[in-house]
């Protein structure tokens, strides 16, 4: 298995999402984090991004709303190397309608090795890590994040019925 790498640079792109019971804790952690957090390039999901642009005073990219579809457009930019990090307060004391959807972005962000935070607490220790203050004070530090080799994956044979006779499918 051989790894690909890619850079996390010095302007990050940090996705903040939070379910509704969550946003209220998002908005005043990233309050708090505004001056660190107004250096990178911030991507939020329709309703959490109107909140915190609100509080912070600051532009911040928004794609739908999470249950519109923003959660899989999130899913699709980890997908082609667009998110470095997602700070992402989820709600685990209430069902969402677009649970399949937050599941789907929570895989992808493990399946391409994605920098994630899912409280506060972590939230708070990936923002003081020595790898993110180094990547983000020191002009030429990146930090090279091991892109997981899926290559075996698509090449998998697969089988197939064809005819009502079983063919080998080679990709
Ligand atoms: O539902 C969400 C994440 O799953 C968040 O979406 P909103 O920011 O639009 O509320």
């Amino acid at each position: 298995m051989v790894n690909n790498f890619r850079s996390i640079h010095k302007a990050k792109h940090i996705a903040l999402v939070a379910h509704d019971h969550k946003k209220a804790d998002l908005i005043d952690w990233a309050y708090y984090n505004r001056k660190l957090l107004i250096q990178h390039e911030l991507i939020s999901t329709g309703t959490t991004g109107k909140l915190l642009e609100e509080k912070l005073q600051i532009p911040i990219k928004k794609v739908f709303s999470g249950p519109l579809g923003g959660d899989q457009q999130l899913g699709a930019m980890i997908a082609e190397g667009k998110l470095d990090i997602i700070i992402f307060f989820w709600d685990p004391m209430e069902a969402q309608p677009h649970d399949s959807d937050v599941k789907a972005l929570l895989r992808l962000a493990v399946a391409w090795n994605i920098l994630m935070a899912c409280n506060r607490t972590t939230a708070d220790f990936i923002l003081t890590s020595v790898f993110f203050i180094l990547t983000s004070v020191l002009m030429d530090e990146d930090y090279p994040v091991t892109i997981p080799d899926y290559s075996t994956y698509l090449k998998r044979k697969l089988l197939v019925e064809q005819n009502n006779k079983e063919t080998v499918l080679i990709y």
